[in-house]
């Protein structure tokens, strides 16, 4: 018989309430003995628990229990929702470990009790994993509609069409002496077996943006030293994150905020200002400031009227930094007026001041606007993992192989497109996913 596993699913206590959640075939012996019976199923009933032990009042708790299958595993599930005091808690879980055939939960073992028991598939897992984290209302949105299942539906749906297209291949060579089947059925499947493929590189095009929501986008401030970085990553993050002073090389560390524009996240990094002559410490700002522009979706160079245009140190073999949109931001213009209608090369010039109020107003507009632009993801499903990536950039591949090798044997071909199938039955975890799993559920914390 399977352990039955117990957590604090709720946050950190103290708290109002807490929420200790139960689950396999001991719940039903454990709510007998901490709370006298087992309650109506999906009724909440108060109860007074106690230790089983002792009998001692531990807390008065609102009881709730779901009968498998009809419950979040799957399996029999009870919440306990208690007063949230760390004495309570803490006794509660104690109690709890005493009780035979009970042990508290592993990291997402209550998830993957869901999975394992064909309640979710590995994207609806993903989902739900992300709208735990979501940080801002369109974050939020994809990883509900994930969790709900869209993206699964996708690709199970076209896994259907390939294993259908696979029968077909494979009647006609079973029915190949007949000669009412017509030859054309198989120009039909490989017609289909190429629209599929497009269908899906048209889907991994898309689905940059929803990789990107999930990730946030990055914005990196480089320039100069006393070029005014850190001042303007205060001012738009709007706290005194970063230390300003008017010592050139204040900045070492790579500092970052993660600031909600509009719904979309973007996470805004300073850096260390870039110099020839710089000591050990700041020559490694500067080479770390230098990694995280190489990353970046868009770097703001900061600049005074009279400071140098984007320039990013050379030594980057192989590394092509025009490949990095930039946009000049002109600092401190409340001292002296930037250069009119010049961008000095870059995509765009935007005037800020970090002194006068609302100086930085037109810059905050303009990123929130490229926030949109970047990230806006509309409503079909989009891909928010290089593991989908992978997996979505082989089928098509295969599917590529299956679709050009028109001299290869029939069979062959055909077997090609089992293999593509695979591909989106690993997403989905339909298909030999074990290795997987571990990588998966360890994001998830305790009690989920
Ligand atoms: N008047 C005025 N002064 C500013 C403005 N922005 C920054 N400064 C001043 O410029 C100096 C340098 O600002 P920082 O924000 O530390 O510049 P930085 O680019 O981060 O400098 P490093 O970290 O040393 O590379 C400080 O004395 C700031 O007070 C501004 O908009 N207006
Ligand atoms: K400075
Ligand atoms: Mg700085």
């Amino acid at each position: 018989m399977a352990d039955t596993i117990f957590a604090l699913s709720s946050g950190a206590v103290p708290s109002g309430v807490a929420v200790i959640r139960l689950s396999g075939p001991h719940v039903r012996s454990a709510l007998e003995r901490l709370a006298g019976n087992v309650p109506v199923a999906r009724k909440a009933s108060v109860r007074r628990l106690k230790d089983p032990v002792t009998g001692d009042v531990i807390d008065e708790a609102l009881v709730l229990f779901f009968e498998g299958p009809n419950s979040f595993t799957g399996e029999d599930v009870a919440e306990l929702q208690c007063h949230g005091g760390r004495a309570v808690v803490a006794r509660l879980l104690d109690v709890l470990s005493g009780l035979e055939g009970l042990r508290p939960a592993e990291a997402g073992e209550f998830t993957r009790r869901a999975f394992d028991r064909g309640r979710m598939d590995l994207t609806e897992v993903e989902g739900l994993a992300d709208l735990i984290a979501a940080e801002t209302e369109a974050q939020r949105k994809q990883a509900v509609r994930q969790m709900g299942g869209a993206l699964g539906r996708l690709y199970d749906d076209w896994r259907k069409r390939l294993i259908h297209m696979r029968a077909m291949i494979e009647a006609e060579f079973d029915f190949a002496d007949e000669d009412d089947i017509p030859g054309s059925v198989s120009d039909q499947v490989w017609g289909e077996a190429a629209a599929l493929k497009r269908e899906i590189e048209d889907h991994l095009v898309r689905s940059r943006s929803g990789e990107r929501l999930r990730s946030g986008l990055q914005v990196v401030l480089m320039g100069p030293p006393n070029a005014g970085k850190s001042s303007l990553l205060n001012a738009l993050a709007g706290r005194d994150v970063a230390i300003v002073t008017e010592e050139a090389g204040t900045t070492r560390d790579v500092l970052e905020v993660h600031l909600d524009l509009g719904g979309y996240p973007v996470t805004l990094v300073d850096t260390a200002g870039l110099r020839e002559e710089a000591g050990r410490v700041e020559q490694e700002g500067i080479r770390r400031a230098r990694e995280r522009g190489k990353a970046a979706d868009l770097i703001l160079w900061a600049r005074e009227p009279q400071g140098p245009a984007p320039a990013f140190g050379a030594g980057d073999e192989g590394f092509d930094w025009t490949e990095v949109p930039v946009w000049t931001v002109w600092t401190k213009s409340d001292l002296e007026t930037p250069p009119k209608q010049d961008s000095s090369g870059t995509i765009k010039a935007i005037a800020a001041s970090c002194t006068v109020p609302n100086g930085t107003d037109a810059l905050l507009k303009a990123l929130t606007g490229f926030a949109s632009e970047t990230i806006s993801v509309g409503e079909a499903p989009l891909a928010t993992r290089q593991r989908h990536r992978h997996a979505l950039m082989s089928c098509a591949e295969v599917l590529g192989r299956a679709v050009d090798l028109s001299h290869l044997p029939g069979e062959l071909r055909a077997e090609e497109l089992r293999q593509a199938a695979d591909c989106l039955g690993r997403i989905t975890g339909r298909i030999d996913v074990e290795d997987l799993l571990d990588v998966i559920f360890r994001d998830f914390c305790i009690g989920k």
